[in-house]
């Protein structure tokens, strides 16, 4: 593990006296993100939940939103656009898309962990267009071409 990097965040009004994102144990990958709203997720309910905060990712880094595995299985609860991308440049409030997949309505509250932020690196790439590509041994074979 490498050694942690200073991101710099700030508390929105309806984000005040949330705890901020932490990791649970000295080797966990994901920060767990708390709520900053009361909300029932109905059945198949798809909502944007406020965490109440905003943040100033360093260049060259994104957060990746993912679910926790525990809301997911126990209760269908997920995040659809796993991993959700945190862009360096975004300056407006982290929001957490959930989706219930489950048959019962799951009631989040205010303070309570809804999913994991994952701090990594990016690299950006450049295109260098060719009119050939090399051959390998796969070619174009994909999608279970190797076997089930
Ligand atoms: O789960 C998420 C995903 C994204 N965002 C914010 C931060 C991110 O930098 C921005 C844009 O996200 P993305 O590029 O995934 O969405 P888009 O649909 O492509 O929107 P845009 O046109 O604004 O890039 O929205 C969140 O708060 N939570
Ligand atoms: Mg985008």
């Amino acid at each position: 593990m490498t050694d942690p990097i200073p991101v710099q965040v700030k508390r929105l009004a309806h984000g005040e006296g949330l705890e901020l994102p932490h990791y649970a144990t000295g080797g966990s990958a994901g920060m767990d993100v708390v709520s900053a709203e009361d909300i029932v997720l109905e059945p198949g309910m798809r909502h944007a939940v406020a965490t109440g905060l905003a943040m100033a990712i360093p260049h060259g880094y994104e957060i990746q939103v993912r679910p926790r595995s525990g809301l997911a299985l126990k209760h269908g609860v997920s995040v659809p656009n796993t991993p959700g991308t945190i862009d360096s440049d975004y300056r407006g409030e982290l929001k957490i898309i959930l989706i219930n997949h489950g048959a019962e309505a799951f009631p989040i509250r205010r303070g309570e962990r809804v999913a994991q932020l994952v701090v990594a690196p990016v690299t950006q790439a450049v295109w260098d267009e060719v009119g050939e590509l090399d051959s390998t041994a796969r070619g174009e074979g994909g999608f279970g071409s190797t076997g089930r």
